[in-house]
């Protein structure tokens, strides 16, 4: 174990959850493979394109074609969610799992967490800004991040609500910080927010619960 969070650093080496949500936080840095960035990055950009994308009924049958391969073989090497590398993957943007917009942790501590985050051509909403239900999935996870450093520990978001106060960009570093301001027995109430630049597009309360031992 390292400090920090109730972190397990050989999650392959135990049971790796309690109930129906992780027993500790899985951290690894080589689940996948070297290669396994770069594979993230092609799958990202393969999102990104098939969002903008309008494809000749040709190309639609070639592509069609091409994706059912890839889609077969990713089948093989399909494994169960606790194995996963994707959200453990600490060394890789948002611990390698692609559900998420991209963020770089910059510091994390009893201060709270502090990323770059990137929403890209997938997360449109509309006029080349990010949909709101993809900044409100950032804030979840560094929401869950935050509350792990502060109580070391697993919670769960019991509510969630933002505030959308500025357009927020698509492909441009924003900066997401998220810290606990309030523990009252196993509620953690969690605070975010969201800046391009000095710009503050979206802010987050939040209340996580700390998961009992066991609890689904
Ligand atoms: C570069 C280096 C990096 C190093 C990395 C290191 C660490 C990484 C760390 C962490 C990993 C990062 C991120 C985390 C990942 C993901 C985060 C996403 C999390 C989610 O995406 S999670 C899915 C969505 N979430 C649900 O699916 C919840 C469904 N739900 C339930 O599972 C239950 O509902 C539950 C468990 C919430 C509570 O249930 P329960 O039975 O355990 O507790 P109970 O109901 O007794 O409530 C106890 C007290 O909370 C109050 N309370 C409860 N709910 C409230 C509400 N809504 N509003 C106001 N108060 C509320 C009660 O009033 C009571 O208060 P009081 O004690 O004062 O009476």
């Amino acid at each position: 174990m390292i400090d920090g969070p109730d972190i397990s650093e050989n999650p392959d080496d135990e049971d790796p959850h309690e109930g129906g949500f992780r027993a500790h936080t899985a951290i690894t840095t080589s689940r996948g493979g070297p290669r396994y960035a770069e594979f993230s990055e092609q799958v990202r950009t393969l999102m990104d394109h098939a969002r903008y994308a309008c494809p000749t009924p040709e190309m639609a049958d070639e592509l069609i074609e091409d994706l059912k391969k890839i889609n077969d073989k990713l089948a093989t090497v399909r494994i169960d969610e606790w194995h996963s590398p994707a959200g453990t993957r600490i060394d890789l943007p948002s611990r390698g799992n692609i559900t998420l917009p991209p963020y770089e942790v910059i510091d994390f501590g009893p201060d709270g967490v502090t990323t770059t985050l990137t929403f890209r051509d997938f997360h449109l909403g509309g006029n080349a800004a990010a949909h709101g239900g993809h900044i409100a999935v950032a804030f979840d996870d560094l929401g869950g991040f935050a509350s792990a450093i502060a109580i070391e520990g697993v919670s769960r978001t019991a509510y969630l609500t933002v505030q959308y106060r500025s357009i927020t960009p698509l492909n441009t570093p924003l900066r997401a910080r998220t810290w606990a301001e309030k523990i009252e027995g196993r509620k953690v109430f969690i605070k975010g927010t969201l800046h391009d630049g000095d710009r503050l597009c979206a802010e987050m309360d939040a209340l996580f619960i700390k998961l009992n031992p066991g609890q689904p």
